[in-house]
């Protein structure tokens, strides 16, 4: 039987190099779909992956996470195309205007903390954020809610009698409880709103297992590690993509001492591809499956605790539950109002 995955964010990072790696592994019997906003690089993203697979059966979707009306479009097209849905990989992501505070990161090189923050990032980024068109806070809609819409609008295809379905969201270790408050699930007023909406990602996936697990969709969360994509390009703007690349000794130096410096896109997919391995009755909700890789080279996957508690993930989804009918009722009146003008 063929299996059936949606990757959102497909066309770069992460999410290309799982695909790479799932049509290198899994040559027959696979549907892949790329979830792409920008369809040129969703195109490119095409391309490469069927000259090195030119059997392969990969097929594009246009959708932008941040857009309710894009989403809603996006699922009801899934559901045309598709009878089933096996995996879902939710990975599309954004960190926008990062800032990079560099007293900060000089302060923790030489404090007892410098191994955390070069492994979370703590303390040494902030962000700015925008609003969506929605009228969304623009990290929380990319990230989470965009995510969480698509998962209501798939239950069709996700939650099917006599078959499991897998939802595997791309957190990260700069997911912290202290960005994340219950009060502001958008992160309107902090600096903070990209470790916010990955904690948010932590505890909705706890409530997805709470919810879904009885009609056989299960969900689980994996950090990729310290990894060079286009998101962390944009950290330091000023700093041109080569000069990372010049920056790589110190780097696997780095790797030397914490393992979440896996650096390469294929590597910061492995834990996506252990996962797509494992029978989700098995997974532990309260864990996050960290890609690591050895100062050695050697990619491996590992089970960490998460700081998370039921009370607060089943508040979190409370509040998304309102939203999203909200943002319903929201779409609704506006498609009325359209069609009275006509
Ligand atoms: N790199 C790292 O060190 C880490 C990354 N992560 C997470 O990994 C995931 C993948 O990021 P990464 O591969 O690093 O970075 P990339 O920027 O390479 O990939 C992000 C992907 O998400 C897509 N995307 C962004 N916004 C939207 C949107 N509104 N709708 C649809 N797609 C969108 C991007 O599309 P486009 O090309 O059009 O921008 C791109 O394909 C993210 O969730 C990120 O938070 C987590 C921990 C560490
Ligand atoms: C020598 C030198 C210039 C080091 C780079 C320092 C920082 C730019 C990185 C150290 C740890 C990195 C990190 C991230 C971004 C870049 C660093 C802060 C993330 C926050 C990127 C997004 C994530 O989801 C988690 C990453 C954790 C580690």
């Amino acid at each position: 039987m063929s299996k059936v995955v949606l990757v959102t964010g497909a066309n770069s990072g992460i999410g290309l190099a799982l695909c790479e790696r799932l049509l290198s592994q899994i040559p027959e019997g696979l549907q892949l779909c790329l979830a792409c906003r920008n369809m040129q690089r969703a195109q490119a993203a095409h391309s490469a992956l069927l000259a090195s697979h030119p059997a392969a059966q990969v097929a594009l979707l246009h959708m932008d996470t941040s857009s309710i009306s894009s989403i809603i479009r996006a699922a009801q097209e899934v559901r045309l195309r598709y009878d089933r849905l096996d995996y879902l990989f939710l990975n599309a992501g954004i960190m926008p205007n990062p800032q990079f505070d560099v007293n900060a990161f000089f302060k923790g090189l030489f404090s007892s903390s410098v191994i955390t923050m070069f492994a979370t990032g703590e303390g040494i980024l902030t962000q700015k954020d925008g609003v969506t068109p929605d009228g969304l806070q623009e990290v929380f809609a990319t990230n989470l809610f965009g995510h969480f819409l698509l998962v209501r609008e798939l239950e069709p295809l996700l939650c099917q009698a006599g078959q499991t379905s897998q939802l595997v969201w791309t957190s990260s270790s700069n997911a912290h409880r202290s960005a994340f408050s219950l009060e502001d699930i958008q992160h309107q007023r902090g600096t903070q709103p990209y470790s916010s909406s990955k904690y948010a990602s932590d505890l909705l996936s706890l409530a997805l297992n709470t919810h879904y697990n009885k009609q056989g969709l299960y969900s689980s969360v994996i950090c990729p590690g310290f990894v060079m994509t286009n998101l962390t390009y944009s950290i330091l703007p000023s700093f041109p993509a080569f000069l990372w690349t010049l920056l790589m000794p110190i780097f696997w130096l780095i790797r030397m001492f914490t393992n979440t410096f896996t650096l390469t896109a294929y590597n910061g997919a492995e834990a996506l591809l252990w996962l797509f391995k494992q029978k989700p009755e098995s997974l532990d909700p309260y864990v996050k499956y960290h890609s690591l890789t050895s100062g050695l080279g050697t990619n491996y996957t590992q089970p960490h605790k998460m700081d998370i508690d039921l009370e607060t993930s089943e508040s979190l989804y409370e509040k998304l539950l309102q939203l999203e009918s909200e943002v319903r009722k929201k779409l609704m009146e506006e498609q009325e109002e359209a069609s009275c003008r006509i």
